[in-house]
């Protein structure tokens, strides 16, 4: 069945760019295919825009933000509801939408869709509470006030591992405290993109405060969002080194910047962990978009005395994860998104077996079910010599490091220049506070495989990026702090 004939509304299912309140083409009329990465078919077409377009994006932006700011909290805050409510009266077909160009199952496209939403409900909630300061005065006479300003323009530049919640996480705030947006979506992904725009423009949102552009050229767009004077902030989600190149570009004009990089996340089972939770734990952590998550488990560390049980339960339940396309009854795994994806895990796996690793379960391509699939391996005896230690898989395959005691884990968890998500299954309590702050990462799940939510910082450390998104402290990244001094407030 094609796409169309699947949604409810197909209206959702838009094939051009949005910009100042228009939907638009390329200046050239030029265009890039998107496919299906369950079945290599081509599922439309969007504009291939470039610098020009994307510096007008940006000057609409920054025409309809007056306007923007101006609104009080309480306004900005009814717009983002009702673009939530929208997002989710339209679940099944944004679902739908994201599991033709993304791949991953139906249920966890839904999933996300509700995730993606939350970060537009916690920050319509938010957006009346952008709260200043008073400081006790330095000297008679005189006040301190600090009230937090939006920054301005706000450049986001999103992936195709979550072509919804990583616009709404970063989109959702800016536009909360009150700045406009341009969102250059992953032109694997585009239409999730253009789905939330047709819905903000039903929201409310007045013509330039939201823009999507789209381009064969992300350097092209890219580039114009980190270096245009206008732009004051830049979001992105997506690889180190582009992330490290924005950093460089961005420092020009002194931007503000948000980056959410790779991760290598450790999984440390400890021989007190509860087994079946810890299974069910990894199953949760690394086969989530089947493994093409910066957060999932990249290096699974098994402690000696409970090793061979836990590879055994761990390759059963993987065998019994259902794969297929994401339309399937029943389908727990997708595809990967292309075929770099299948090659770059097809190599991690050839390399650790090179280096005397075992394949418990899975470990070949499936290419009669598709293009892009890869069977869920389990790995046992890698060691840290291997590429699957050092480089983030960003697929369906679980190495099992062998460990013997806590010292030596925590040295070899910590032992990576990527500090994102990190967990680990004890149940002894002078262990679990040890080891959860000596674990060099943004974030730590202890007995639990699934740290995301709206309400928590997410964000890493070292070179897994910069700020947090989600929570209290998200907003505070689209903002500036001004301090106002004020005198003469003598004696009457
Ligand atoms: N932290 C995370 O969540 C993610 C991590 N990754 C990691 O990165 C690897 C590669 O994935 P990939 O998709 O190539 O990640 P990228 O970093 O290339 O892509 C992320 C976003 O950046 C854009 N982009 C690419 N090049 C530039 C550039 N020169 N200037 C500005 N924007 C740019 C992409 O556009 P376009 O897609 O249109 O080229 C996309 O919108 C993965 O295997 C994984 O290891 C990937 C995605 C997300
Ligand atoms: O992989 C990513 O791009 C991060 C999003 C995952 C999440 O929010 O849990």
């Amino acid at each position: 069945m094609d796409l169309v004939s699947r949604l409810k509304d197909p209206s959702l299912f838009r094939q051009q760019a949005y910009v100042d309140g228009a939907w638009v083409d390329a200046d050239g009329g030029g265009t890039v295919d998107v496919d299906d990465p369950a079945t290599g078919r081509k599922i439309g077409t969007v504009p291939d825009m470039g610098a020009a377009e994307t510096r007008r994006a940006i000057e609409a932006a920054n025409r309809a933000w007056p306007e923007w700011r101006a609104k009080t909290g309480k306004e900005r805050a009814a717009i983002l509801r009702r673009w939530f409510d929208l997002m989710m009266a339209n679940q099944d077909d944004l679902g739908a939408i994201m599991t033709a160009e993304q791949g991953k199952p139906w249920a966890e496209a839904k999933g996300e869709i509700a995730y993606g939403a939350s970060f537009v409900e916690w920050f319509a909630e938010e957006a009346k509470r952008v709260y200043g300061d008073i400081i006790p005065n330095h000297a008679p006479g005189k006040r301190i006030v600090v009230i937090k300003q939006p920054v301005g323009v706000v450049g986001s530049i999103t992936p195709w591992n979550f072509p919804n919640a990583m616009i709404t996480r970063k989109c959702a705030p800016a536009l909360a405290v009150g700045c406009p947006v341009v969102i250059k979506p992953a032109k694997m992904t585009p239409y999730s993109a253009l789905a939330l725009a047709e819905l903000a423009e039903r929201a409310g949102f007045p013509k330039g405060v939201f823009n999507v552009v789209i381009g064969k050229s992300a350097s092209a767009i890219g580039t114009e969002l980190a270096t245009n004077p206008i732009v004051r902030k830049i979001g992105f989600t997506g690889s180190t080194p582009i992330g490290k190149e924005l950093m460089k570009q961005a420092a020009g004009t002194v931007k503000k910047i948000s980056l959410e990089l790779g991760g290598n996340a450790p999984m440390i089972i400890f021989d007190d962990a509860d087994i079946d939770a810890a299974v069910q734990g990894t199953i949760a952590s690394k086969f989530r978009n089947a493994g093409q998550t910066c957060v999932c488990a990249n290096r699974i560390f098994v402690q000696d005395g409970i090793y061979d049980r836990f590879s055994e339960a761990l390759s059963a339940a993987v065998g019994a994860m259902k794969q297929g396309g994401g339309f399937e009854d029943g389908v727990v795994l997708g595809p990967l998104i292309e075929g770099a994806a299948v090659d770059k895990v097809e190599e991690h796996v050839q390399d650790a077996v090179a280096k005397g690793a075992k394949v418990a379960y899975g470990g070949q391509r499936l290419a009669d079910m598709g293009p892009n699939f890869y069977k869920p391996t389990v790995l046992t005896g890698t060691t840290p010599d291997m590429k699957i230690f050092r480089e983030e898989t960003f697929g369906p395959v679980a190495p099992l490091f062998r460990f013997k005691d806590e010292a030596e884990v925590i040295r070899h968890a910590n032992d990576t220049e990527y500090g994102l998500a990190s967990y680990f299954y004890a149940r002894d309590l002078g262990r679990v506070w040890r080891v959860a702050e000596a674990l060099e990462y943004g974030m730590v799940g202890v007995n639990e495989g699934v740290i995301s939510t709206e309400v928590a910082p997410f964000g890493g450390m070292k070179e897994s990026g910069l700020g947090r998104e989600g929570s209290k402290y998200g907003a505070d990244e689209f903002v500036e702090l001004k301090y106002i001094l004020m005198g003469g407030i003598g004696a009457p």
